[in-house]
C-alpha cells in the first residue's frame, strides 16, 4: 500500500523515486553568492513592473484566495514538466511538500551534497507579500488601454504576482545550498551545535553582516537604475517613483535575507537526518 507520504512525493517528485535520487554536489560560498545576485536583476525587473500596475486591494481579499488559485492552476503545470523536481531548488506555494532525504549506510551524504530537508518558507513569504508588499503597490495609472475605458487587468497582475513569488522563494531556498557549502567548511563546528539543536548559535555562525550590507546596496543600486529606466522608456512617473520603488525593495530584500536565513538554519538542523 502506498502511504501518504509516498504519495505526495510522488505529487511533487514524479521524477525521482526518494531511493533513486541523485546526489548533487554543491557549489563554493562564493559560487553560490554569484548565482544569488544573479537573480536580483530578474527580482527587481519584475518588483518594478508590478510596482507600476493599478490594481485594487480587492484583488486579494480573503488571505489573497484568488491569487493562491492563480498559482495552483500554474504549478500543476509546472509539476508536469518537473519544475519541482529534486534539486530544482523550486518549492510549490499550493502543492504538497517533497519529501526529506534521509542518511543511511549507502546514502551517506558527505559533507558537500545537497540533502534535501524538504523544509519552506513559502506561507511566510505569501503572507509578507500580501500584507507588507501589496499595500505599497499604489499606483493609479494602467499600462494597459481597453476600449470598454477599463484599467484593470487582474490576470496580468497575478501572472506577476506569481513571477515574483516564484523568483523569491528560489531565491531563498538557494539558502539550503549556502547552508551545505558552510557546513562542509566547518563540519565539526556544525556537528556540535546540531546535535544539541543549538539554533541560535547556528545562525550566528550563518550570518555574515558584510555580505548582506553587498546584497542590500547592490539591490539599491539595481532600484536606482530600473527606476531612471522605466522612465526614460517613456513611462509617466510621479516624483515619489524612484523612492517608492526603493522603499518595496529594500523592504522586501531585507525580509528575502531573514528568510534565506531561517532556510540556511532549518537545512542545517536537518542535515544529519
Ligand atoms: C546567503 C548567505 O547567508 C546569509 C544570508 C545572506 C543573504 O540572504 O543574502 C547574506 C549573508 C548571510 O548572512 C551568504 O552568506 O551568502
Amino acid at each position: 500500500a502506498t502511504t501518504r507520504s509516498e504519495e505526495s512525493t510522488q505529487a511533487t517528485d514524479s521524477f525521482y523515486h526518494p531511493t533513486q535520487r541523485p546526489n548533487f554536489p554543491v557549489p563554493t560560498l562564493i559560487q553560490v553568492r554569484t548565482i544569488l545576485s544573479q537573480l536580483e536583476g530578474p527580482i527587481i525587473s519584475k518588483l518594478t513592473e508590478r510596482f507600476n500596475i493599478a490594481a485594487p486591494l480587492s484583488f486579494y481579499s480573503n488571505n489573497g484566495a484568488k491569487l493562491l488559485q492563480y498559482l495552483k492552476t500554474q504549478e500543476s503545470i509546472g509539476q508536469a514538466d518537473g519544475r519541482y523536481s529534486y534539486g530544482k531548488l523550486e518549492y510549490p506555494f499550493t502543492l504538497s511538500p517533497i519529501s526529506p532525504d534521509v542518511t543511511s549506510k549507502s546514502k551517506p551524504f558527505t559533507p558537500g551534497t545537497f540533502h534535501e530537508d524538504g523544509f519552506t518558507e513559502n506561507q511566510k513569504l505569501f503572507k509578507f507579500y500580501l500584507t507588507q508588499l501589496v499595500p505599497l503597490f499604489s499606483v493609479q495609472t494602467s499600462p494597459f488601454f481597453h476600449l470598454d475605458n477599463s484599467t484593470l487587468n487582474e490576470d496580468a497582475t497575478f501572472n506577476l504576482d506569481a513571477t515574483l513569488l516564484q523568483l523569491i522563494s528560489h531565491r531563498s531556498s538557494i539558502g539550503k545550498v549556502v547552508a551545505e557549502s558552510k557546513y562542509a567548511a566547518n563540519v565539526t563546528g556544525f556537528t556540535s551545535l546540531i546535535k544539541t539543536k543549538d539554533s541560535t548559535n547556528i545562525r550566528v555562525l550563518l550570518t555574515n553582516t558584510t555580505q548582506e550590507d553587498a546584497v542590500m546596496q547592490q539591490a539599491s543600486t539595481a532600484a536606482s537604475g530600473f527606476s531612471s529606466a522605466w522612465v526614460t522608456a517613456g513611462a509617466s512617473e510621479p516624483p515619489s517613483f524612484g523612492n517608492g520603488l526603493q522603499n518595496v525593495t529594500s523592504k522586501l530584500f531585507r525580509e528575502l535575507i531573514d528568510v534565506t536565513t531561517d532556510i540556511e538554519v532549518q537545512y542545517i538542523l536537518n542535515r544529519l537526518h
